[in-house]
């Protein structure tokens, strides 16, 4: 599995963390950071939560983890992609059921929300899930994917 991490500064040392554990997990092939690499990068979160989601859509990546001070902001952000489905996940339950239920690529934290701790136990237990495509949500998740095939931009 190949995972993009990416935040903005106020997510960058909690994204950081993420990353490590992510580095040592066997599950995962590939870890693409696309930073910011410090505090001191003050670019705005669209510009992470739009081009990790541009990550997952053509496919140079499969998972993605993006923090921002709530974790709202980088969801909302890489929502705005076509075929990407992204959110805040705070608890193990959400966790497993934006895979389960909602077929989400991309989880989100707020670095002012949850601990580093938490946040690295959700991780680990969300990229043992998947999402299976004959189950009844398949056809709710469908029915998203069907409006942005219709309104897609030309
Ligand atoms: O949390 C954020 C966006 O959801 C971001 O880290 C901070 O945004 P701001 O409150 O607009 O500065």
């Amino acid at each position: 599995m190949r995972v993009v991490v990416a935040a903005d500064n106020a997510g960058v040392l909690l994204k950081n963390e993420v990353r490590d554990l992510l580095k040592t997990d066997e599950r995962v092939t590939e870890v693409i950071d696309l930073g910011v690499d410090s505090p001191d990068d003050d670019r705005a979160y669209p510009i992470f939560g739009l081009a990790a989601a541009e990550k997952i859509a053509n496919g140079e990546a499969d998972r993605g983890v993006l923090v921002c001070g709530t974790g709202i902001g980088v969801a909302i952000s890489a929502n705005k992609v076509p075929g990407v489905r992204a959110t805040v996940a705070h608890d193990s339950y959400s966790a497993e059921r934006s895979v389960k239920s909602n077929n989400c690529q991309i989880i989100t934290f707020g670095a002012r929300v949850i601990g580093p701790e938490l946040a690295k136990k959700i991780v680990t237990e969300w990229l043992g899930y998947t999402f299976d495509p004959g189950s009844p949500s398949a056809a709710k998740v469908a029915h998203i994917t069907e409006y942005e095939q219709v309104h897609a931009a030309s």
